[in-house]
């Protein structure tokens, strides 16, 4: 008989180091405290002591608050944070995650102690240890209801098999966990040892049954909300999750509601087999050859428009009701027996494509989520570079906009299939026949081609992933060749230093192999290596086409160059071609809000753009904020986002100075200035300057007809000239400008926006320089000039930029005990001016009537003192100040 499992701190049983590790939790988590359960004893007071010691007496009520509660109505146990690697480990003990101050659990989950690798890795990535992953480390969830029995007796007695072979064992029950856990990419092998660990095995998904694809989309067309779909559907996550757009990690991200990084999950997804016996095969761990590839066969596209993609049979049960179309979790997740992901029994009609029925095999799909945004379009040209196609998804209401023709240029141009999704149907202003017939007129794509789905309800979306495996071809890589792997993305995490995600293009990587970067030549251990399923899962190998993450115990961030590519010590390779080095666009200071930071402020900057390589960063020094770096941005949003992110993954606070764009000045004696900061451009030259050259990009603007003039007036004003004015349908018409980058990152979205009721959408690709008539406009506090307000502005909009400039800068400078003058200059001439007052003491208040020549007196004397006050007196520019200024 088991007994209850009650509450214990990591570690407590056996290492004796628990209070240490929970401290650890605490600081390190902050809010993602990890409670572990165990189904060893351990008395209610000694708990309680040990917890109320281990948070301090801020979190002790609490703490006891919580365990006044049986176990099971404690933290809510479903897509919990962590659970430390001692308890896990100690082989008697049976953890379960659970977070602080969460509602009462449906069901708990009880994870087995070999699972403490992958439990790790979420204690370090500070991730939730989502449901799936849960699953595939063995984990077993424990209903409630009838808590105590279940516990007690039922299914408790499968997590002690699961972990612990000396207490009492359910075999039956064994059989069919284990059963139901057929993802488990780390799980019991049950060989009456415990603790043995049994990978998703790889070998299954040669080239041939690999998909790689992206979802791209203009910004909330869809794509997180479809991927989330999509991921429910295969059973990677679960449909209650309780976590929309689940693969939008960041903070940021969440709170924006936009995706500003690139994410990948893999799938697996069972389909009448399209891979035929006549490809590479690779030797599976018992020796025998895996499945084989065959070409894939070019699609019939019998799709009528009209149809809303019917499922085919089989798949009726999956798509009930709308809402519930797609399937809740299941107890087997991803490839392995037993009840695995979601198959399709014969071939589907409505993905466009027809096929006879055939042998069902597990496909691996790479999914990966894009930004919307034009500016983090980089990273949609990134992840491109590990796919074979893409979901191209326009909104049934909005139809094709900016970021549609951007993104649809940039997969065509890579030579991607392109699969074209009408999303959003279940809106009540939808009009799917429209959005097809542009996507005919724009792109050429066949109507027939087209899907029609709505990622909300699920409507049209069993036809997706056929579509997938059907159109989209496998990667085109050779297993027998050597190692060629190309990092794909980065980010650092403080306990395994850099982890990169991958794809390996062709041969194969094993755990313990030593790879060497083809950039730096330096060789790296492979300490682990496994897929993102979501999260991270190991498989200790990476095959041909596949695509996953590598930990090599990399410390610094300038290891893990994006593009780079890694082989085999002893193999050397022809380096893959890497990506397109980011263009610049915007340029600002990033400097420490506190001058002692800047160390601190270096290893957020240096650990951020490992996630961020898009980002250029060189230091730099300002008279007005001391040290800092200079850094160069995709656009405006992309600054803010990053600016953001120091502070909420970093805690850095930090003064951005105001954006410029990269100018080029040329002067008589022959010199070039690259200007990338305004207060490097000499006021007064001591050579002429001959030429200054700003940025210029190609913009495009899509709105509805009747907004086409005002949209005019607004390019003319901006300095635009017209390159193409043409309409996609009846109603809405496409425009093309050539406009320099400095009028677009200024409000130019916001007033195109304004104008157009907010139906207009605006993309733009950088096109070059042109040559104009720059000046440099200075900002100077009582004479004084303030190198971090320095700007580079047109000639002839110089003097509206300098009265707005001392306008906004008289808001937010605080008054000071002396006059302050605020002026804007161009080579020291004024051409803007603003005084802010001087705080007046009123220097007569002690003054009770009295003689009105002392009154006078003591005022001529105040003056005085406030001259001399100005004459020394430096002024604070508050932070705020450069906020106001960046804003607009
Ligand atoms: N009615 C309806 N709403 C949807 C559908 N798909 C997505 N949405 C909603 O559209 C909004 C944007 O969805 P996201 O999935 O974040 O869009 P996105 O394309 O990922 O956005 P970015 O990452 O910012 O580019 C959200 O409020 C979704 O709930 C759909 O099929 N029908």
């Amino acid at each position: 008989m088991i007994r209850p499992p009650s509450l214990l701190v990591p570690g407590l049983c056996r290492c004796g180091t628990g209070i240490a590790a929970v401290r650890r939790h605490v600081s390190g988590l902050g809010h993602h405290l990890t409670w572990l359960l165990s189904a060893q004893r351990s008395g209610r007071e000694g708990r309680e002591e040990i917890i109320s010691q281990a948070l301090g007496s801020s979190t002790a009520s609490s703490s006891s608050r919580l365990l006044s509660r049986p176990p099971w109505h404690r933290p809510r146990l479903r897509e919990t944070a962590t659970m430390d690697r001692m308890a896990a480990s100690n082989s008697r003990s049976f953890a379960i995650a659970g977070r602080l101050g969460e509602p009462v659990p449906d069901s708990i989950l009880v994870v087995p102690p070999f699972a403490a690798g992958i439990a790790q890795q979420h204690l370090s990535m500070r991730r939730r240890f989502s449901t799936s992953s849960a699953a595939a480390c063995g984990a077993v969830e424990v209903p409630r209801g009838n808590e105590s029995s279940s516990l007690a007796v039922g299914k408790e007695a499968s997590v002690v098999i699961a972990g612990d072979t000396a207490a009492p064992v359910d075999a039956g029950r064994q059989e069919e966990d284990l059963q139901t856990s057929s993802s488990s990419a780390a799980r019991s092998e049950g060989d009456g040892k415990g603790g043995g660990k049994k990978l998703l095995d790889l070998s299954q998904f040669p080239p041939s049954r690999v998909r790689n694809f992206s979802i791209i989309a203009h910004v909330d067309h869809g794509k997180s909300t479809l991927a989330d779909r999509l991921l429910e559907l295969t059973r990677t996550i679960r449909k209650d999750h309780g976590q929309p757009q689940y693969l939008d990690k960041l903070q940021v991200e969440r709170e924006r509601g936009i995706t500003v990084k690139a994410q990948t999950a893999t799938m697996f997804f069972d389909y009448p087999d399209v891979a035929s016996a006549a490809s590479p095969s690779f030797p599976n761990p018992s020796g025998q050859p895996g499945p084989t590839a065959e070409p894939t066969p070019k699609p019939a596209l019998p799709l009528s428009r009209t149809v809303v993609n019917p499922p085919p049979p089989g798949f009726a049960s999956l798509l009930a009701t709308t809402t519930d179309s797609v399937p809740g979790p299941g107890p087997g997740l991803g490839p392995g027996p037993g009840p695995g992901p979601v198959s399709v029994p014969v071939a589907g009609r409505g993905h466009g494509l027809s096929k006879g029925a055939g042998v069902v095999g597990r496909y691996l799909l790479n999914l990966v989520d894009t930004p919307g945004h034009v500016d983090f379009s980089y990273e949609v040209s990134r992840s491109l570079s590990a796919c074979q196609g893409v979901l191209l998804l326009v909104d049934a209401c909005q139809g094709i906009q900016a970021q549609t023709v951007a993104n649809f240029y940039l997969a065509f141009e890579a030579g991607l299939t392109i699969i074209p999704i009408v999303n959003k149907i279940d809106q009540p202003n939808a009009d799917p026949e429209r959005v097809i017939l542009q996507l005919e007129r724009t792109f050429d794509l066949p109507a027939s081609e087209v899907l029609l789905t709505s990622a909300k309800t699920g409507q049209g979306l069993h036809a997706l992933l056929p579509a997938v495996i059907e159109r989209i071809p496998p990667p085109g890589g050779d297993p027998l060749q050597p190692l060629r792997m190309q990092v794909l993305d980065s980010f650092y995490d403080d306990y395994k230093g850099v982890i990169c995600h991958v794809a390996v293009v062709d041969g194969s990587l094993k755990k313990a192999d030593r790879v060497v970067s083809c950039s730096t030549g330096q060789s790296y251990e492979v300490l682990d290596v496994g897929i993102m399923h979501p999260e991270l899962t190991p498989t200790d190998v990476l095959l041909t086409g596949q695509v996953g993450y590598v930990i090599t115990g990399m410390r610094s961030t300038q290891e893990a160059s994006v593009g780079d590519t890694f082989h085999h010590a002893k193999c050397p390779v022809e380096p893959l071609p890497g990506f397109k080095p980011a263009k610049h666009m915007v340029f600002a200071g990033v400097y420490p809000a506190n001058g002692s930071e800047f160390e601190a402020l270096e290893s957020a900057v240096a650990r951020l753009t490992c996630n961020d390589p898009s980002v250029s960063v060189s230091k730099e020094t300002s008279g007005a904020l001391g040290v800092g770096f200079r850094c160069g941005f995709l656009g405006l949003l992309h600054l803010d986002v990053f600016h953001q992110r120091l502070d909420q993954e970093y805690g850095a606070q930090v003064i951005t100075t105001t954006p410029t764009v990269p100018y080029v000045f040329e002067y008589a004696d022959g010199t070039r200035l690259d200007v990338q900061n305004p207060a490097t451009v000499p006021a007064r030259p001591t050579s002429r300057l001959v030429k200054a050259m700003e940025p210029v990009v190609t913009a495009t603007i899509i709105a509805p007809a009747e907004y086409v003039g005002s949209l005019m007036t607004l390019c003319t004003e901006r300095r635009g000239e017209q390159l193409e004015y043409s309409f996609i349908d009846s109603s809405r018409a496409l425009l093309k400008y050539r406009l320099p980058l400095r009028e677009v990152v200024t409000d130019f979205y916001n007033q195109l926006k304004g104008l157009t009721s907010g139906y207009a959408s605006f993309d733009y690709e950088e096109a070059g320089y042109q040559e104009a008539d720059l000046v440099k406009m200075d900002v100077l506090l009582n004479g004084q000039p303030v190198d971090a307000l320095s700007s580079i502005v047109h000639r002839s909009k110089a003097q509206r930029a300098g009265r707005e400039l001392v306008g906004r800068l008289k808001k937010v400078i605080d008054r000071q005990m002396f006059e302050v003058t605020i002026q804007a200059a161009i080579a020291g001439k004024p051409i803007a001016s603003e005084t802010l007052s001087a705080m007046r003491k009123n220097v007569l208040a002690k003054c009770y009537g009295g003689d009105v020549t002392r009154k006078r007196k003591l005022l001529e004397k105040q003056k005085e003192g406030k001259k001399r006050m100005k004459r020394i007196g430096s002024i604070d520019v508050p932070q705020e100040a450069f906020h106001q200024l960046l804003k607009t």
